[in-house]
């Protein structure tokens, strides 16, 4: 059987050369690299499956070169806003796309872990979400930290965009009942460290992952790609790829 090609946009970055070089050593072929104002359409249509692994302004034109392909399309991108997971939900129509802000086994396992944690402890246990990744990183929360926030805001059944409490800076007040509170530190070469803490009287449980390298995005993101292959449009998920 042929070796799937794998296609990735972002390629000279700190992913894209750890997806490159986990394709390099396994059994995948890669079909090649697009970056800032290089053509993803070829690049496209000479692979598979694309990984996108870049910035969010490039979203509208790799959802686009993934139709005109007729391939699937791992977007591992942080940062998304609405409008773009409202373009990610129209593209998925023509074609399978898995869009997720963890490739990794460990944190999507994580996820697991915080929705039951969530929803056996009730609203009185108050959630926060700390997150450090390295100095270079451009968006927070993470998008880790977001899927973690999903995981217990869904738990709970409530809205995570109503339950956020972020960025608390000066005379805050006090937490508002139920949120769902973020804090994002920078520094360093950190590859992504993650804690949900659930507080309550007088204890608290922490549950935490640390990435110790980018490898760890990088294996999940190819094992994403060799499994979205052959999938009908739609979105899909880690939990989808690991059966979770
Ligand atoms: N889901 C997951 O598991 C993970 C997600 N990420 C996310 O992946 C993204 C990339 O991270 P990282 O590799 O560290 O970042 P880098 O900045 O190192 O790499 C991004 C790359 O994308 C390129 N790029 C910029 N604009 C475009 C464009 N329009 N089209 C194609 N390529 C473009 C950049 O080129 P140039 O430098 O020339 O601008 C750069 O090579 C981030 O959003 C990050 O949060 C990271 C790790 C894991
Ligand atoms: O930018 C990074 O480096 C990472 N980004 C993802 C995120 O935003 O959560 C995943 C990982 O933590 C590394």
């Amino acid at each position: 059987m042929a070796a799937t090609r794998i296609g990735i946009i972002g390629s000279k970055g700190r992913m894209g050369q750890a997806i490159a070089a986990i394709i390099e050593t396994g059994e995948h072929e890669l079909a090649g690299g697009a970056d800032a104002g290089e053509d993803v359409a070829a690049l496209a249509d000479r692979s598979d499956v694309l990984v996108d692994f870049s910035t969010p302004g490039a979203l509208a034109t790799n959802l686009h070169a993934a139709i005109g392909a007729g391939i699937p399309l791992v977007i591992g991108t942080t940062g998304l806003t609405e409008k773009h997971h409202a373009a990610i939900d129209d593209a998925t129509r023509a074609v399978a796309v898995l869009q997720t802000g963890n490739t990794s086994l460990g944190v999507t396992l994580l996820a697991h872990l915080v929705r039951q944690a969530a929803s056996s402890l009730g609203p009185d246990w108050d959630i926060e979400i700390v997150e450090m990744h390295h100095r270079m990183k451009v968006d927070a929360p993470s998008g880790t930290a977001l899927l973690l926030g999903e995981a217990a805001a869904k738990a709970r059944g409530v809205s995570l965009a109503e339950h956020t409490e972020s960025g608390r800076d000066g005379h805050t007040g006090a937490r508002a009942e139920g949120a769902i509170g973020f804090a994002a530190l920078r520094g360093g070469t950190v590859s992504g460290d993650h804690s949900v803490i659930l507080a309550g009287e007088e204890e608290r449980i922490t549950l935490s992952h640390t990435a110790e390298n980018r490898r760890i995005f990088a294996r999940g993101a190819v094992c994403a790609a060799e499994w979205l292959i052959g999938k009908n449009a739609g979105r899909y998920t880690m939990n989808d790829v690991l059966a979770l």
